[in-house]
């Protein structure tokens, strides 16, 4: 691993022929199949994937889009809330759509204001994703004052019984509580619960069903996550998804495959910020914290037939490719909805309503309308490539509910043509620009990079 010493992970060298078949690029033939069955089963007509072009697998337009069409809703294979989100939102854990009512998301938000607590149960609100060179922002600030509402007013819009108006126009689905009897993970339907747990959640889950032991070892590893970066979650999430379904070498393989990524082997982190001189010393600090994550996450689940999977050499590429590719999980909160709707009502009904939501709003602050936020990793995004003029952006729009990511033409796209997002501001000057991309590890030729490449 470049300049800063051997690993600190005995598997990396045990195991160093697997790992490295791991995460070296899957074959073609094992890397179509994924992708046409996946794309075959969740009905993506109208798009296809291209293999060997110029940048590696690329998206390419099956039939013709005009501007504004939607492209491709693509469902995410893992991704997790932030942890500090959690504050904010209470969504469900498999698909991210908002849960219970309006009335239990402002009072659950409240209550936990009123606590001044953060998720793991400490008394501060800490940040997630505290180093350097983390992708993952710091939202929650709370800027509202929920003591202005009386406690009895917070647990009777928790607990159903306090209706605020016009709340039957935004209904969200009842809460759904985790098979395993945790507390920290709830869902919109039993069919996202039993997704959640045969996917990942029965490995990860710390309620009454799990051994006592395997609980401990489970809540040291989610302690650390949201005391350090919450990006481990998210890869443990990626572990367990690929050891549910693999029992052997072979099997891990073709399940690791739909992770792999050109160019995220080794970097723990973003180099850019970092003066050269520092750059050892930092991303030997970045590789302790993800080694110390290992472990515990080992403690609790690790599996003698599936090792390689918990080298660090491996752990390392997930957060390389959560890190770096900045797969960002966004759904909007209906509480906005609410509160705009109220606002848009004639004058007579909104001065009747608001002597009720006023207060509310108040309690809640500027941070009323914040949105489910996380990381997540969709695979068919993720094959897209990038254009500093794309023809394709990811783009919520108000029907969209759910964490999957969507894809909008921004202009017409003719069948055969390659669909391109950015994966930066590309009106951000040219300079600018390819610094950016160098994270990603190539120089952007595009049309729009030839124009202004400074001769
Ligand atoms: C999210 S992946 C896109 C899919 C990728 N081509 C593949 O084969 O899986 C991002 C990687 O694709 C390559 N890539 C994407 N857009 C590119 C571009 N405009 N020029 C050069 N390489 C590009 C880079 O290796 C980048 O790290």
């Amino acid at each position: 691993m470049g300049g800063i010493g051997t690993s600190p992970c005995d598997l990396d060298r045990q195991f160093a022929p697997q790992i490295a078949q791991l995460l070296a690029a899957p074959p073609l033939q094992s890397a179509q199949e994924y992708y046409d069955e996946l794309i075959r089963s969740k009905k993506h007509d109208g798009i296809k994937l291209s293999y060997g072009g110029k940048h590696g697998k690329g998206v390419c337009a099956n039939k013709d889009f005009a501007e504004g069409d939607l492209v491709l809703k693509d469902q995410m294979l893992v991704g997790a809330q932030h942890s500090l989100n959690k504050i904010d939102c209470v969504v469900c854990s498999y698909c991210f759509r908002f849960i219970g009512s309006i009335e239990f998301q402002i009072g659950h938000r409240l209550y936990l204001q009123s606590l001044g607590a953060s998720v793991d149960g400490t008394n501060e609100r800490h940040c997630h994703g505290s180093h350097a060179g983390s992708s993952t922002g710091c939202s929650g600030a709370t800027n509202g004052n929920s003591s202005a509402v009386p406690q009895e007013v917070i647990m009777s819009l928790m607990d159903g019984d306090m209706s605020l108006p016009l709340t039957d126009q935004f209904c969200l689905p009842s809460v759904v509580a985790c098979p395993g009897g945790c507390e920290e993970q709830v869902y919109c339907s039993q069919s996202c619960a039993d997704s959640d747990w045969d996917s990942y959640h029965s490995l990860l889950c710390t309620g009454s069903k799990t051994e006592p032991s395997r609980k401990a070892a489970l809540q040291k590893f989610i302690r650390h996550a949201n005391e350090t970066n919450d990006i481990f979650l998210v890869a443990a999430k990626a572990i367990t998804f690929t050891l549910l379904r693999s029992k052997s070498m072979k099997l891990m393989n073709q399940t690791f495959c739909s992770l792999w990524k050109p160019g995220n082997h080794f970097q723990w982190a973003s180099k850019r910020d970092i003066d050269s001189s520092e750059e050892d010393l930092f991303r030997q600090q970045i590789r302790d914290l993800a080694f110390l994550s290992l472990q515990l996450l080992k403690d609790a689940i690790f599996d003698p037939e599936c090792a390689p999977l918990f080298s660090l050499d491996v752990y390392g590429h997930i957060i390389g490719m959560f890190e770096l590719n900045n797969l960002d999980l966004v759904v909007a909160s209906p509480v906005e909805d609410y509160f705009i709707h109220i606002d848009d009502l004639p004058e007579s009904e909104k001065e009747e309503a608001e002597k009720v939501t006023g207060p509310l709003l108040d309690a809640l602050g500027e941070d009323y309308s914040i949105p489910c936020e996380g990381t997540a990793f969709f695979p068919l995004q993720s094959c897209m490539n990038h254009s500093c003029c794309p023809n394709a952006k990811a783009f919520k729009r108000d029907e969209d509910k759910d964490g999957h990511a969507v894809i909008i033409a921004l202009k017409p796209i003719s069948k055969d043509e390659e669909i391109t997002i950015s994966y930066i501001d590309e009106d951000l000057p040219y300079e600018e620009r390819q610094e950016q991309l160098a994270d990603y590890g190539f120089t952007c030729t595009c049309l729009k990079c030839q124009e202004e490449r400074p001769v």
